[in-house]
């Protein structure tokens, strides 16, 4: 960021993650590195002509699509002739995992609008006293409905063939890539119409990948859904071939006792809370409080020591959300990897399920009022907004859609006395917890003008799709009290959700390496979990369970008496002291004054070492080795020894030995907790 302040007014060249090449004159940028050029164009490599030049102008490129920024030699620049100059195009950016799917989100969304329209409207925002005198620029005159595209989500049965087709070449005998091609055989599954063709063909081309991963019961569960789906007498010859090979390779499977689809359950057993718990409060350990003050707002603490080591909370979300990259991959209710035997939903082209009882309860939950917009929403906004939506439909759920009696709870709600500690959780409802989620802190006040706009104008947009193609179109009718509720609804979980989301993770094998990585599939929101505070020397860690749960474990020696601080993301070994301050102060709206900050604690490598003549030594690289590796025994092994290390040194703080063994510490927990991807078995039979 300090880097990028020199090249202002300067010409940059900029390559994106999705392999292009951009040129202009920096004129400005924020603290998540959007930028804006000027006098721009873009660079278009060819191995068979010369590099074309598309002019741009002013423009704006996201931070979160920008791979490499360098200041270009103007001098060397100007000499040179494109029209001479073959290159090959770059390849857009791969993800780091192998089960992912394409993002839905493209380039230009309801951000990039919102942004052209400030740029456009207010030029200098700190001269913009009243921006709100603006607004109609922003929610009532703004094109948004033809500048983002947005429009009802189809099925498509021939966008379901020739996605079907791109399937096809990753299944070529000479390329192999099997899960490549069922992920295009399952978005063609989404695409097609109920009982077409082209779905009853995506399930056969399933079944045949199954057959060659040795999936023989998911091959046989596919024959029958591509027959369900009226597969063509012409082609029939060949499925009833597959089956007849996939009962016969079952059977000798089950006379050797093979279960080639090892979905064994080889884990940590089930976590339980280290001491005992509220007795209303069955998911937060007793020897926790909630209190609060003017600098910290809402905080925990502990009423007795606690040990590196110690289970403290483990908590259900209220809600979730899967990132759209795993659509084609988990199913969309229980977040099971399920990639082989996924249904689609019969009215969009975004959610798929492991069973038509997950469909069901998905509907019910959140899908019915979603359904006809999450495709739009995917498309112009990043998960933040996507989560608030859900937020807000499952709260509407948990009122059986009756916004009246909605708007009236709400609006007696004294927000000062509702207490996640203090409710009793063995007899509370799904209306009672949204309680504890309505309150979550907003920062409203602390927001600056253009990021209140900006919410604005996300809720007008989310507002007005809701309306137009949902069922709350109906059920608010004219009633404007309740399109104000759901407005008030959504801005309120747009800033709820920025500080209070947290990640969902799970272990992913990474064939290339030959190791395991830890990867975000979802979002979640914890109420309870929300209510810790953050320090960039965080003493507890959090963990996502097998079954969706999240627990926090201590990860230091705390005294009692002690603040339980999380880490959002920003920890003293990796960020220096004055990023850490930027990101808190932009995304969380508070300045730090943790020990870290206030010590101004160096960078990992430059950590002080522990007195290793007075606890011993643990060979960290060694271990870190081990750990990657996934063995459950050997985390199961390594646990009690790192806890026992742990709670000796933590108390030299910050040492080099005690950050690492923090880490191996979590780790190791992942590997007993965290869910596992099955995705190790795939690559024995096809190519990554
Ligand atoms: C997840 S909430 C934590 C609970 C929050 N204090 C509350 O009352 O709801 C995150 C927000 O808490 C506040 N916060 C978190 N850590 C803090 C800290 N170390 N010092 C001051 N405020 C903090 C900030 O307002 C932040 O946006």
């Amino acid at each position: 960021m300090s880097g990028l302040e020199s090249y202002v007014n300067n010409t940059v060249s900029i390559i994106t993650a999705d392999g292009r090449n951009f040129v202009g004159t920096l004129k400005g940028f924020d603290q998540t590195v959007n930028v804006i050029l000027d006098e721009s164009h873009e660079r278009v490599y060819s191995m068979t002509a010369g590099i074309e030049q598309v002019v741009l102008g002013l423009h704006i490129i996201r931070g979160d699509n920008i791979a490499i920024i360098g200041q270009l030699d103007e001098s060397v620049d100007s000499k040179l002739d494109f029209t001479t100059i073959r290159g090959m195009p770059l390849e857009p950016h791969k993800f780091s995992s192998f089960v992912m799917c394409d993002s839905l989100e493209e380039k230009f969304g309801a951000w990039e609008l919102f942004e052209e329209i400030w740029q456009k409207e207010m030029p200098d925002e700190d001269v913009v006293e009243n921006i709100y005198d603006k607004l109609d620029l922003f929610v009532k005159d703004s094109p948004f409905h033809d500048r983002l595209k947005l429009c009802p989500d189809v099925k498509d049965n021939a966008k379901a063939s020739n996605i079907r087709t791109r399937g096809n070449q990753f299944f070529h005998p000479k390329v192999k890539r099997y899960i490549e091609a069922i992920k295009c055989y399952n978005e063609s599954i989404a695409f097609s119409e109920k009982g077409s063709e082209e779905r009853a063909i995506a399930y056969a081309n399933r079944s045949m990948i199954c057959y060659e991963l040795h999936r023989y019961e998911e091959c046989l569960e596919n024959i029958r859904l591509a027959r369900e789906s009226n597969y063509p007498d012409r082609l029939m010859s060949k499925l009833i071939k597959r089956e007849e090979d996939a009962k016969k390779a079952l059977q000798v499977n089950n006379s050797k006792g093979v279960n080639d689809s090892d979905d064994s359950t080889d884990y940590g057993g089930e976590l339980k809370l280290s001491y005992s718990a509220h007795e209303t409060v069955p998911q937060v350990a007793e020897c926790l409080n909630l209190c609060e003050s003017k600098n910290f707002g809402r905080y925990v603490v502990t009423n007795q020591d606690l040990n590196a080591g110690d289970v403290v909370i483990i908590e259900r979300p209220f809600c979730r959300l899967l990132r759209d990259v795993y659509r084609c991959i988990r199913c969309d209710y229980c977040f099971k990897e399920s990639i082989f035997t996924l249904i689609p939903c019969e009215s969009c082209t975004v959610a798929m399920y492991c069973t038509v009882e997950c469909m069901d309860k998905a509907h019910k939950q959140y899908h019915r009022i979603e359904c006809p917009i999450i495709r739009d929403m995917w498309r112009i906004f990043t998960k933040l907004p996507v989560l608030s939506l859900r937020v807000v439909t499952t709260a509407i759920h948990s009122y059986d859609y009756n916004l009246h009696a909605m708007m009236e709870h709400l609006s007696d709600l004294n927000e000062k006395k509702v207490n996640a500690f203090a409710m009793d959780w063995t007899t509370a409802t799904m209306r009672d917890i949204y309680d504890t989620v309505h309150v979550l802190e907003t920062n409203t006040n602390l927001r600056g003008s253009k990021d209140r706009m900006m919410r604005v104008f996300f809720t007008t947009i989310i507002r007005k799709l809701l309306l137009e193609r949902t069922d709350l179109g109906n059920i608010c009718g004219l009633d404007v009290n309740l399109s104000e509720l759901l407005d008030n609804l959504i801005l309120r979980h747009l800033q709820t959700s920025a500080v209070n989301m947290h990640s969902m993770h799970y272990m992913e094998y990474q064939p290339t390496e030959k190791l395991y990585e830890i990867e975000n599939h979802a979002s979640a929101c914890f109420p309870l979990l929300s209510m810790l505070n953050h320090s960039c020397a965080p003493n507890v860690t959090r963990v996502s369970l097998f079954d969706d749960r999240c627990a926090v474990i201590v990860s230091r020696p705390i005294p009692k008496g002690g603040q339980l601080y999380d880490n959002y993301g920003m920890h003293h070994s990796l960020m220096t002291r004055k990023e850490r301050k930027l990101d808190l102060a932009k995304q969380y709206k508070f300045v730090c004054k943790c020990e870290a900050c206030i010590n101004d604690y160096p960078l990992y490598h430059d950590l002080p070492s522990i007195d290793t003549t007075r606890h011993g030594m643990i060979d960290i690289s060694a271990i870190h080795e081990e750990l990657v590796l996934h063995s459950v025994k050997r985390a199961a092994e390594l646990l009690p020894k790192l806890r026992r290390y742990l709670n000796d040194i933590g108390h030299e703080y910050p040492g080099k030995e005690t950050c690492s063994c923090q880490e191996l510490f979590k780790r190791s927990f992942e590997i007993l907790y965290n869910p596992t991807s099955e995705s190790a078995s795939y690559w024995k039979y096809c190519n990554p």
